[in-house]
């Protein structure tokens, strides 16, 4: 049976079967093994519209964009003490008790709360995290209900943090608006009234790292996200398909900025949409907070700018949620035929197998 939560798995000295994942899947790189590829922004001079530093910073993110679908970005001008606070009530929330976090269950399809592992349902393998999640945004569309009311202050804190991360979201989406060669709101309009949800990852210690995941490959489906992770380290990142994977360097007070599926469409492909996972390690716990920016759900995707010579990569415009809905049934189907090939397997290494030793 699953477990209500994660924290009195992470003391036993094996593995449940049920985050045990097929080898191919299995980290390939150590959680702590770090790589500095992933470029490192200061925003410090941005909003100097007419100065060089801002076609400078824009060069500089259109090239991590072009080349992996991330970097980190410094200097962003959100408070740190707001950073801090933020993640020490996230820690403390996952510290309650058992009952405490299962108060705001989200199982059975609830928008917002507390949930073990997988948001995938169907899904074969399960992640080894905890999450909570807030719905920030419209602010019309906030269901306070769902939003964890312990540890004392986290709601005005989390208000706050949404509101300052809107704000550097739809910044970076100027700049990348610019560089595309639109004007200053093509991105944001294109996202119609645009979606916020703070996603709050907690990856307990984990007996057997090196065969589970915390949190599978994939891509964010929205526009962009924006990741704070702490000093741990486990956030990886590929841009050959999973290949080859990298570690990305943690960097105090930073956040890692991710392209979605949304962005990626929008731009016909120029900007890669971030192919990245989560590892965990036996050492330590980590946290990770996943601010999403997405489109309002009848927002149309389809590439903005289409470059002389290039083919849209669309046949036709559909909204986000149609694109969302595609992405989850082609995900679903990947998990189903994958199940399917190891029962066969299993089927054919039984029946190879001499009757006596299938028997004994
Ligand atoms: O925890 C991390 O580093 C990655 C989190 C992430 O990719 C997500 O929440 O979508
Ligand atoms: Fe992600």
């Amino acid at each position: 049976m699953a477990p209500s939560t994660l924290t009195a798995l992470a003391n036993e000295k094996t593995l449940q079967t049920s985050f045990i994942r097929d080898e191919e899947e299995r980290p390939k790189v150590a959680y702590n093994k770090f790589s500095d590829e992933i470029p490192v922004i200061s925003l410090q001079g941005i909003d100097d519209i007419n100065g060089s530093r801002r076609s400078e910073i824009c060069e500089k993110i259109v090239n991590a964009f072009e080349d992996w679908g991330v970097f980190q970005v410094i200097d962003h001008g959100i408070d740190a003490e707001l950073i801090s606070e933020m993640t020490k009530l996230a820690k403390e929330f996952f510290e309650l008790p058992p009952d405490e976090k299962l108060r705001f269950d989200m199982s059975g399809g609830k928008k917002g709360g507390f949930i073990v592992s997988s948001h995938l349902q169907g899904e074969v393998v399960q992640d080894w995290r905890e999450i909570v999640t807030y719905f920030s945004y419209p602010i019309r569309a906030r269901d306070y209900s769902r939003w964890p009311d312990k540890p004392q202050g986290w709601i005005a804190v989390t208000e706050k943090y949404s509101e300052k991360l809107m704000d550097l979201a739809c910044k970076l989406l100027e700049v990348l608006s610019e560089a595309m060669g639109l004007e200053k709101e093509a991105l944001t309009k294109a996202c119609v009234d645009m979606d916020q949800k703070v996603v709050v990852n907690f990856y307990p210690k984990c007996p057997e790292p090196d065969l589970t995941l915390g949190l599978k490959r994939h891509t964010d489906p929205g526009t962009i996200t924006l990741l704070l992770q702490d000093q741990v380290g486990g956030l990886q990142a590929t841009k050959d398909n999973g290949k080859t994977w990298i570690t990305v360097q943690p960097v105090e007070g930073a956040f890692v900025v991710n392209l979605g599926d949304h962005g990626h469409y929008l731009s016909n492909g120029r900007f890669k949409n971030a192919d990245h996972q989560a590892v965990v390690n036996s050492n330590s716990s980590r946290l990770s907070i996943a601010t999403f920016q997405n489109p309002a759900p009848d927002a149309k995707v389809y590439p903005l700018k289409i470059r002389e010579g290039e083919k849209a990569i669309m046949d036709e415009p559909i909204t986000f949620a149609e694109m969302y809905r595609r992405k989850m049934s082609k995900d679903l189907e990947l998990a189903r035929l994958k199940k399917l090939a190891k029962e066969q397997t299993q089927e054919a290494k039984l029946e190879s197998k001499p009757i006596e030793e299938i028997l004994a």
